[in-house]
């Protein structure tokens, strides 16, 4: 069966079953399930923003709250209807978390954390305290939803729209994480440095997922309104957003099914300890707390990925095994790659890279001293030296990962002084690391995809509604044909975190490569590596340069790197000891003394 008619069933199948339940069970369960679909709503934004982003917030309930005021204030103060109401809503809590996020999500570690608390708390105790808001009573008689003659003025007539609008969001959700925007929000917990070595910008992406977020609270903010017709701050506290988050934790952060596992878990236990406790104690709502502390406790102890990790591992067993879920593997043609825009290449022979009297210091040690060296087009360069020597500080100088002390270097001509590292990295320069940066829950090709990236153009939009399929494929195809280059096709759908760490240093290169880089550079990428698989390696590394490609390599492995060069820098102590073909580098007396020893 093809992935098409298969998902076009699974679709049917959710769609039959969301307009079947409110004609089936009875309107409390409904109201209960609406509830569930609302939360589940702002725990998907959250698992969004946190679970994939890293970005802990403490502030969902407050954007929750900002959209069903927006709307509940506009219908019920100057009788608009609650669609202007949810326009109103969408454009008011997206920009308050744009700019909140423009401040915040440069913030690291706790200050992120105690940022959106400080707003969590804000945000209702403003809203309290505005009369045009109701203060502290709320808004009552907000009017329901109408959708052509369907007034949806009770829980059963609500329930559709609720879960249409969950089942929508997830759907977009879903598809805007396996697009190119979406995998470079998978790979923000790498950190900035990754994302900006192929062309992505870390802040840019971490405040979209914050805004969309956002976007989803607000949809539920909206709902919320509309559906319960009546509105006050207690809903948008502090205390709920560390609901969501709870439910966010309980569900499993790192996986969107969890958002409906997490919520349904939370309000269903809730409403049973809820129904249950006033029975055997007047202190309901004390115990009721406790058992939820004990049992998220329980949880982060047992299941740290939530209760959805192990669900999702148990229907990813189920589906591997049946044949209707089974094809998980994408239908890729080769030549789709070449639809990619590609680079042209500096002639070969022309200067590429020029570091003049180039310096680093940390505190008092100079890791790199007063360097001067050039690279030109179509050479291969090794970058070498003993351990401490200044080579990767090198690496980090060129690639702009760091800021030159003293010195400049110009590449393609152009000076790098004030270029940030993706802007160095979009002129064409891609990197390998010493210490290998790749996303270990993320396949092969995604990974090696991520390269591509700044190849691409498809947004945030035609990512998340599907309409991104050509230039998926095109990107897919260049992985794919990446990961043949370095031997690595048939392993295409597996983790990258459970392969060798020689073999991860490939796949490095892989993504290097996906770039159409015009500099590649490698920091040691012959290290764990197999005679036969350096030997691989080795001729790529001259095919490349036969295409035109230049490559700069620090190496430790003489053998490998002196029948590979064209020529050779070397350091020792931060500064430059020798320069030239390996031939004359080996014959070199200081050489020979600093670091190739007996060797030469
Ligand atoms: N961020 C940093 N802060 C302080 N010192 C640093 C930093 N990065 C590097 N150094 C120091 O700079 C010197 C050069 O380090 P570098 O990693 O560039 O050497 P290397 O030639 O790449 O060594 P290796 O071959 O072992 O990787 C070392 O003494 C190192 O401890």
């Amino acid at each position: 069966m093809s992935p098409r008619v298969r998902n076009a069933i699974v679709v049917l199948g959710a769609l039959l079953l969301i307009f079947i339940i409110p004609q089936v069970f009875a309107t409390f369960a409904v109201s209960l399930l609406n509830d569930i679909g609302i939360a589940a709503l702002v725990v998907l934004g959250l698992i969004l923003v946190s679970g994939i982003g890293g970005a802990i917030s403490f502030g969902q309930a407050a954007f929750v709250g900002i959209a069903a005021y927006a709307s509940a204030w506009l219908v019920v103060a100057h009788q608009l209807s609650p669609w202007t109401g949810l326009l109103f809503a969408l454009v008011l809590t997206c920009g308050s978390a744009w700019a909140i996020g423009a401040v915040t999500m440069r913030l690291g570690g706790h200050y992120l954390a105690l940022s959106t608390i400080a707003w969590g708390l804000a945000v209702p105790l403003v809203i309290a305290d505005t009369t045009a808001l109701g203060a502290h009573s709320g808004i009552d008689g907000i009017a329901p939803i109408q959708i052509g003659p369907w007034v949806l003025d009770n829980a059963n007539k609500s329930f559709v729209l609720v879960w249409l609008i969950l089942f929508f969001g997830a759907w977009f959700a879903y598809n805007l994480l396996g697009s190119r925007v979406g995998r470079t929000m998978r790979a923000l917990r790498g950190g900035k440095i990754l994302l900006a070595s192929f062309g992505a910008d870390a802040f840019r992406v971490r405040l979209t997922l914050f805004v969309v977020a956002a976007a989803y609270a607000a949809l539920a903010g909206w709902l919320y309104a509309h559906v319960n017709r009546y509105i006050n701050t207690a809903p948008f506290s502090l205390h709920a957003s560390i609901d969501y988050v709870f439910m966010m934790v309980v569900g499993g952060a790192a996986q969107l099914g969890s958002a409906l596992i997490g919520s349904a878990l939370y309000i269903g236990l809730n409403n049973f300890l809820q129904d249950l406790l006033p029975h055997f104690t007047s202190r309901g709502s004390q115990i009721n707390s406790l058992v939820f502390a004990l049992l998220f406790l329980l949880i982060l102890e047992r299941m740290p990925g939530g209760v959805g990790r192990p669900l999702s591992r148990l229907m990813s067993r189920l589906t591997r095994r049946s044949r209707f879920f089974r094809s998980r593997h994408l239908n890729i043609s080769p030549d789709a790659s070449y639809k990619l825009s590609r680079r042209a290449l500096p002639q070969r022979g022309t200067p590429l890279v020029s570091v003049k009297k180039a310096t680093k210091r940390f505190g008092g040690l100079v890791a790199v001293n007063d360097v001067s060296f050039d690279v030109h087009a179509g050479e291969i360069v090794g970058l070498i030296g003993p351990n401490g020597a200044g080579k990767s500080t090198m690496f980090n100088l060129l690639t702009g990962t760091l800021p030159l002390t003293d010195g400049a270097v110009r590449l393609l001509d152009v000076p790098t002084a004030d270029l940030s590292q993706r802007e160095i990295a979009l002129l064409g320069v891609a990197r390998t690391f010493q210490h290998v940066k790749l996303r270990p829950r993320m396949t092969l090709l995604e990974n090696v995809a991520l390269g591509a990236y700044a190849r691409g153009h498809c947004g945030l939009w035609r990512g998340g509604l599907r309409l991104n399929g050509q230039e998926e494929h095109s990107i897919m195809a260049e992985a794919l044909r990446q990961l043949e280059r370095v031997g690595l096709a048939d392993q295409a759908y597996e983790l990258a975190g459970s392969l060798p760490l020689g073999t991860q240093r490939l796949l490095e290169i892989a993504r290097a490569l996906a770039s159409d880089p015009v500099l590649v550079m490698l920091d040691e990428p012959a290290a764990g590596l197999r005679l036969l698989e350096k030997q691989a390696l080795a001729r790529l590394l001259d095919t490349l340069r036969s295409e035109g490609v230049t490559v700069l390599i620090v190496e430790h492995d003489m053998e490998f790197v002196m029948n590979l060069v064209d020529r050779l820098v070397v350091m020792n102590f931060g500064s430059k000891i020798s320069e030239g073909n390996p031939a004359q580098v080996r014959a070199d007396p200081e050489v020979q003394a600093a670091y190739l020893g007996g060797d030469a």
